[in-house]
């Protein structure tokens, strides 16, 4: 709040109210002879908005105090703990970050030795290093909230104090970490003074567990939804602008309930509870959450619902995870560790040779001969088609997923990749091993950012210049065609085989031909020689015909023996 400078009205009594989701306290400065009163946030980062008062006038303001360099990239400074099992501390404060999209730069205060049996050791980093970590850090980077865990002695926690008023930042989030779920101390009670008489004050939001409520009102009992509304209340009078009393450890509550509360108004957040055993480090996620979603401007009573809903949705997804023996295991921030699972999982990525014979299904034709899609997809890697793609045009959503889960099964138990046609969130959905998409559906780049990088993308090009493309926009492969006229495409411009050719020969990636091929012109089309081409992509010639798995079988003959010829 430098930004006071714009007022030149002298011998003025004014009043400046500045619109605040976060802070509801009043800071008033004498600046020159006036009395400036006002209260500080931001709705979105950078930006002050205000009512300035003067002799009965009001005046709306806006002021930027973003600095543009600053301004893009949402950044926590966690000051906390090294927790050796990954767990909580620092290790779950990035994990939460990234997941919650914002950077996160870390201050370690201790570093602990540490299982899902317990802390079996700390080390703590001297006051005069965790002072240097912090001036590094906040004398270059722009932090937009700092958030706090494990601070294991009471100079650590003057140290932090000292840094927040020499580089001060938008919001504090203060996780009181006392005692591990554990039962074993992190900090000793001489950091209670610190916390009560210096660091709570400074707090935008502190947030104990019933434990550590208790610990920091002198231990009062803390059985009962009433009890932590009581606590909620006495803390807040140690000075922090708003309190959140977690309930994940209340004694015999069939939901999870975290009492927030705002200096005016008490919300019982209340989630169900999961029956899990992997909660370590729930209350270090919950803290760094907050401090994310402030950082990216959201209101203090929005940053807390969301960072419940997230821990709730990690420990739902993460119930079943089995990592280390002990009674409290780790979870997982990225709700992606259980689908990498070595048995459904393709042992190798993408491989050029895959597209030899690439079957594309088409409903229309299951449908005329009476077939699902799994019993076609079924035949055609009987056959020997070394990649499959469903290309379900008119399914509808909930069938179609259904039905590619079923194909993938299949098609994982012959090591074959299956592909989806266009369909990103049926890919997604069913875990496939990746799209296909024509020049008009979802572009290359981003169906990457949406599918990661280990996913099979490939993209249909008819000219040299689509085929560069589709090699910097990251694609694995290209379908070049039509090469000859076909039926099951509308409006498809034939290529021929001089148009597979110039695609094939300007193409980084490897080329599957599509269009019109059967057993009478396969040969021809694997004969172009050019090394880039890999295989021929096929419909009609396998699923509109009584047997798939025979047709399938003689097209394999045919374009092993055309391959055999051109080597
Ligand atoms: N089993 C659970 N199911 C759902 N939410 C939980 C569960 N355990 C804890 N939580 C939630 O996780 C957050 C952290 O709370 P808590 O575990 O009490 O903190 P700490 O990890 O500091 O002891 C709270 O929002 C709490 O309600
Ligand atoms: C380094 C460190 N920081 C914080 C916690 C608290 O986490 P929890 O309350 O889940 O045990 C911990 N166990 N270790
Ligand atoms: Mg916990």
């Amino acid at each position: 709040m430098a930004n006071a400078h714009f007022l030149a009205f002298n011998h003025l009594h004014l009043h400046l109210q500045i619109s605040s989701p976060l802070v509801s306290k009043r800071v008033i400065k004498r600046f020159w002879n006036c009395d400036i009163e006002y209260s500080t946030n931001y709705q979105r980062p950078g930006f002050l908005n205000m009512k300035l008062q003067a002799n009965g006038a009001s005046i709306p303001t806006s002021i930027n105090t973003a600095d543009s360099q600053h301004n893009k990239t949402p950044h926590v400074l966690t000051v906390a703990g090294s927790d050796s099992g990954a767990g909580a501390g620092i290790q779950a404060d990035l994990k939460a970050c990234a997941a919650r999209r914002v950077y996160c730069s870390t201050v370690i205060t201790a570093v602990t030795a540490q299982n899902t049996l317990g802390v079996q050791g700390v080390n703590i980093v001297p006051e005069e290093f965790v002072a240097q970590q912090l001036n590094s850090v906040l004398s270059d980077m722009h932090v937009d909230v700092v958030k706090t865990g494990m601070l294991p002695s009471l100079s650590v926690v003057k140290v932090l104090c000292q840094s927040l008023r020499k580089f001060p930042v938008k919001a504090l989030v203060v996780d009181p970490v006392m005692i591990s779920t554990s039962g074993d101390i992190l900090a000793g009670p001489s950091v209670l003074a610190g916390f009560r008489e210096e660091l709570l004050p400074m707090a935008d939001i502190v947030t104990p567990n019933i434990k550590e409520a208790s610990v920091l009102l002198g231990d009062v009992p803390m059985n009962s939804v009433s009890d932590m509304r009581a606590a909620a209340k006495l803390i807040h009078d140690l000075g922090p602008r708003s309190v959140l009393v977690k309930g994940g450890d209340l004694p015999n509550s069939s939901d999870a309930i975290d009492i927030f509360f705002d200096g005016e108004n008490f919300y019982e957040l209340r989630s169900r509870r999961v029956n899990t055993r992997n909660t370590h480090g729930t209350g270090c996620t919950m803290a760094s959450c907050i401090a994310a979603e402030l950082a990216k401007g959201s209101s203090m009573l929005s940053a807390v619902k969301i960072a419940k809903r997230f821990v709730e949705t990690a420990l739902d997804y993460s119930k079943d995870l089995a990592i280390g023996n002990g009674v409290q295991g780790p979870f997982d921030h990225f709700l992606a560790l259980k689908n990498i699972n070595q048995s459904s999982c393709r042992s190798d990525r993408f491989k050029p040779n895959d597209l030899f014979l690439y079957a594309v299904t088409d409903s229309r034709m299951n449908r005329k001969w009476g077939r699902s899609i799994a019993e076609a997809v079924k035949a055609a890697v009987e056959g020997g088609a070394t990649i499959v793609q469903l290309r379900e045009k008119d399914a509808e959503t909930k069938d179609f997923v259904d039905a590619a889960k079923v194909c993938l099964k299949i098609c994982h138990s012959y090591g074959v990749p299956l592909l989806i046609n266009d369909r990103i969130d049926v890919a997604l959905a069913c875990d496939a091993d990746g799209v296909h998409v024509g020049q008009s559906d979802m572009p290359v780049h981003l169906a990457r950012s949406l599918l990661g990088p280990e996913k099979i993308i490939g993209v249909s090009c008819k000219t040299p210049e689509q085929a560069q493309q589709a090699w910097v926009d990251g694609a694995d492969y290209i379908g070049s065609g039509g090469v000859y006229p076909t039926n099951t495409k509308e409006n498809n411009r034939t290529i021929g085989l001089g148009g597979l050719k110039e695609v094939c020969k300007a193409s980084k990636l490897p080329v599957v031909a599509i269009g019109g091929i059967g057993l009478s012109n396969a040969r021809a089309v694997m004969e172009i020689g050019v090394p880039s081409l890999k295989g021929v992509a096929v419909v009609s010639t396998l699923f509109d015909r009584e047997c798939i798995s025979t047709e399938t079988r003689n097209l394999h003959a045919v374009i092993s023996e055309a391959a055999l010829l051109t080597q």
